[in-house]
């Protein structure tokens, strides 16, 4: 089938940037952002991109250059998924929250609902797109809605898992190691292999089943999370024994079979969808049965929960084994530097642990407001929204944030961090002043010399 006009359900994190750049490589397509929250279309068709509603590096440029043109934000659902000839389904599939499955479990209602949608609507045959991270088998339950509707409309499914990371989003779509697509019909694999096909090399385009693509999805973000939690399980092991896990990650990455990458030790991963992905994967080894099989991946999250405590622990433990009214200097809200996305971030949990001992924390993360951090508070429902909002305080320069702290702790790898003058902060903190560096990105001799009680992940 020739594309000429694309569809996206989901003008989120994965929607936005992944169109923006196929609108930018297929100048001849018209390509369509479609949802349902009228705040989040409006900020994309904001003339100021300072206001779109995903901080990404790259994308307002991108945006800029086609919105308009061959790229358009939309609520005109059912519209815009009349006229395309392919629809991708790029909305949230966050853990269940209820019901069987409850934790575990992937919520597919919105992925079902834009089934029906598209079943209801179309009039025209469709090749349907799987851009959202899904359990293995969801093609077959799409499959069932969009076949069933009585009318002579032929939609074929395809899976497209997206691998892009936030932060480097653009760069990750632009250079992609793989695109996955799997399907059964090779005329519909085809015609999306075509539209990548403008910038991405052929032999980078991978063709398999359809359930081979979907569980590739979830066992390459269980594969990444294990590596970050494998490197944290050493880090602790590294504060017990003298060694030193930046040296050990070095000393391992170097062996071409493990390689360097992702081997961070940290004070744990967040992010929307690691925990969100290998919990599913879980659910489903339990639903076969296969209990070996989910204990294993379970540990990934079982650590990663360690980790976040542990950091909280060493703090309080650190300051006298309380932070009762102590003014505790965050830096950093976000899941990792470069996004504004604060989806599980660590930070989150770590305020959380020191709230309960009543901890006053100030918060600065160059791209999250208050009304974020407190709404990610509000959220855990672990105590009252006035309380979170006495409690934490979010401020717009660091230096206010950290005047009379009795510790700072990095919560996120923002660059900017190491280019302060840590001199000034120290002279207005409350002595000993404390830094616990949860993203290892200062340098301890110089934070030492300049007087601060420095501790970082496994050193
Ligand atoms: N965030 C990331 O870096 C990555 C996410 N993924 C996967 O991509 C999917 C989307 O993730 P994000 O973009 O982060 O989510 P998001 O929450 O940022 O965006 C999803 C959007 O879908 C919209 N939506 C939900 N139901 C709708 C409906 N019935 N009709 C129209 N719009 C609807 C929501 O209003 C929201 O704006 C998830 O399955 C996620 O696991 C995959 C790779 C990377
Ligand atoms: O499915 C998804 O949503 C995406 O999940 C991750 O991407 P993302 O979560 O955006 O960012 P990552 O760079 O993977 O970082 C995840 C978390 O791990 C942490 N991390 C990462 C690397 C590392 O070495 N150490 C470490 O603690 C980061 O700080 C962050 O909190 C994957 O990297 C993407 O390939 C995938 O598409």
């Amino acid at each position: 089938m020739k594309i000429t006009k694309i569809c996206c359900i989901g003008a989120g994190y994965v929607g936005g940037p992944t169109m923006a750049v196929i609108a930018k490589k297929n100048p001849n397509i018209k390509v369509t952002i479609v949802d349902i929250n009228e705040e989040r279309i409006a900020a994309w068709n904001d003339e100021d991109l300072s206001k779109l509603p995903i901080y990404e590096p790259g994308l307002a440029e991108i945006v800029a250059e086609t919105r308009g043109k061959n790229l358009f934000f939309s609520t005109a659902i059912d519209e815009t998924i009349k006229e395309s000839e392919m629809i991708f389904i790029s909305v949230n599939t966050p853990t269940k929250t209820y019901g069987k499955g409850k934790g575990m479990a992937a919520d597919l209602k919105y992925v079902e609902l834009c089934a029906r949608n598209i079943a209801e609507v179309s009039t025209t045959d469709k090749i349907v797109v799987e851009k959202s991270t899904l359990p293995v088998r969801t093609a077959q339950a799409i499959k069932s809605i969009l076949h069933n509707t009585g009318k002579d409309v032929k939609f074929e499914i395809l899976s497209n898992p997206e691998f892009l990371a936030e932060g480097t989003a653009i760069q990750d779509l632009l250079n992609p190691d793989r695109v996955l697509i799997g399907g059964e019909s090779g005329d519909a694999i085809e015609s999306l292999a075509n539209v990548y096909g403008s910038w991405v090399p052929q032999e980078r385009i991978l063709r398999t089943n359809v359930w081979s693509s979907e569980l590739s999805k979830l066992t390459a973000n269980a594969f990444l999370a294990q590596r970050i939690s494998s490197i944290n399980a050493i880090s602790e092991l590294c504060e017990h024994t003298e060694a030193n896990v930046d040296e050990v990650a070095k000393a391992i990455g170097m062996d071409s079979r493990i390689g360097p990458k992702f081997l961070n030790a940290s004070i744990g991963f967040g992010g929307s969808c690691f925990q969100k992905d290998i919990l599913n994967l879980v659910y489903i080894a339990r639903s076969y049965n296969l209990n070996a099989v989910a204990d294993y991946w379970e540990q990934v999250i079982i650590l990663n929960d360690h980790q976040k405590r542990r950091f909280s622990d060493n703090l309080i433990s650190t300051l006298y084994n309380t932070v009762s009214g102590k003014k505790i200097a965050m830096l950093g809200w976000a899941f990792k530097k470069d996004t504004n996305d604060t989806r599980e971030s660590a930070a989150i949990y770590v305020a959380d642990h020191l709230l309960n001992e009543q901890a006053n924390i100030a918060v600065y993360d160059p791209k999250v407001n208050n009304k974020k951090v407190q709404a990610d508070l509000n959220y855990l429902n672990t105590r009252s929204e006035e309380e979170n909002n006495d409690l934490v305080k979010s401020y717009s320069d660091p230096y206010e944030t950290s005047k009379d702290a009795h510790a700072i702790a990095i919560m996120t790898e923002w660059d900017e961090f190491k280019t302060y003058d840590w001199e000034k902060i120290y002279n207005q903190m409350k002595k000993p002043a404390f830094i616990f560096d949860g993203r290892n990105i200062l340098n301890k001799e110089e934070m030492t010399k300049i007087g601060f009680e420095y501790s970082s992940i496994g050193k």
